[in-house]
């Protein structure tokens, strides 16, 4: 990812502080605040490369849910190399999903994308190989995230994969207090002030809601998948396969 400007959208003292959500603003900072805040993020974006290689299948599509800039686009176009697939990837802002098209257009394949502004709720999966949610599910409402799952399984060929990376919260407070507690050095390893990760928490409140990984693998297991667990887990950030 090119143009990586720095985040510092929560640095100043805000008054009235507004909901977090994936406009201009936080699209311009966004390869900066995604490395910085999620541990891993890089180990994440290699899995998808290696996973995608392992299940995609000729004349499948491929689903980058969520994409914002298309990180994770990129990563399963690496993996897809000469194969006859299609690429699709999918945001509902506006902002994120222009500056993908940018950073991905300076890419050379011979793979296009697919771009599409929607709701991932809205689109049409079909003849999936491969299908990621890239720390997306977590910002779908709680009780839309079956029937999301529904439709991505459906949607899957016999043996396609989903790839769902989330921010977890454990059950057990203990457990939960102790990894945030390893998150919140992370963020000030990574240059943020106290300041600015409480402003950013306040603004992810009721926006971004965790579900536990038991929640996760249920769900999984409810929607059909016959196979599902964690391939990779950074404190409180996991990722998962679910294969059909
Ligand atoms: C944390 S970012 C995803 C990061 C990205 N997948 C990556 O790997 O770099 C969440 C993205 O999901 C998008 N999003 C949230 N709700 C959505 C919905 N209902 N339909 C489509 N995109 C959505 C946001 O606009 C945002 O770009
Ligand atoms: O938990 C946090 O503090 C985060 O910043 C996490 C998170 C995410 O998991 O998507 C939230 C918003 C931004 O998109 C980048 C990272």
């Amino acid at each position: 990812m090119s143009a990586n400007h720095k985040d510092t959208l929560f640095a100043q003292p805000h008054q009235g502080l507004k909901s977090f959500c994936f406009d201009e603003q936080v699209a311009s900072v966004f390869p900066d605040m995604i490395e910085r805040s999620v541990p891993s993020y890089g180990e994440t974006l290699k899995g998808i490369t290696e996973l995608t290689r392992a299940f995609v299948r000729p004349n499948t599509r491929l689903y980058d849910l969520g994409c914002s800039l298309g990180a994770a686009t990129l990563a399963m176009r690496r993996a897809v190399e000469d194969k006859p697939c299609n690429i699709i990837a999918v945001d509902n802002s506006t902002a994120m999903l222009a500056k993908a098209k940018d950073y991905l257009g300076n890419y050379h394949s011979s793979h296009q994308v697919e771009f599409v502004l929607d709701d991932m709720l809205k689109i049409d999966i079909t003849n999936a190989s491969v299908v990621v949610l890239n720390f997306t599910l977590q910002f779908i409402a709680p009780e839309q995230r079956i029937t999301m799952l529904e439709r991505i399984y459906d949607g899957l060929i016999p043996g396609g994969v989903l790839i769902l990376s989330e921010k977890l919260i454990n059950p057990q407070t203990q457990i939960q207090t102790q990894l945030e507690t390893m998150h919140l050095q992370f963020k000030r390893n990574n240059g943020y002030s106290e300041l600015e990760i409480s402003q950013k928490r306040a603004s992810l409140e009721n926006v971004l809601i965790s579900d536990s990984r038991e929640t996760h693998l249920n769900r999984l297991k409810t929607v059909g998948f016959s196979a599902a667990d964690s391939w990779l887990q950074h404190f409180q950030f996991a990722s998962f396969l679910a294969i059909k």
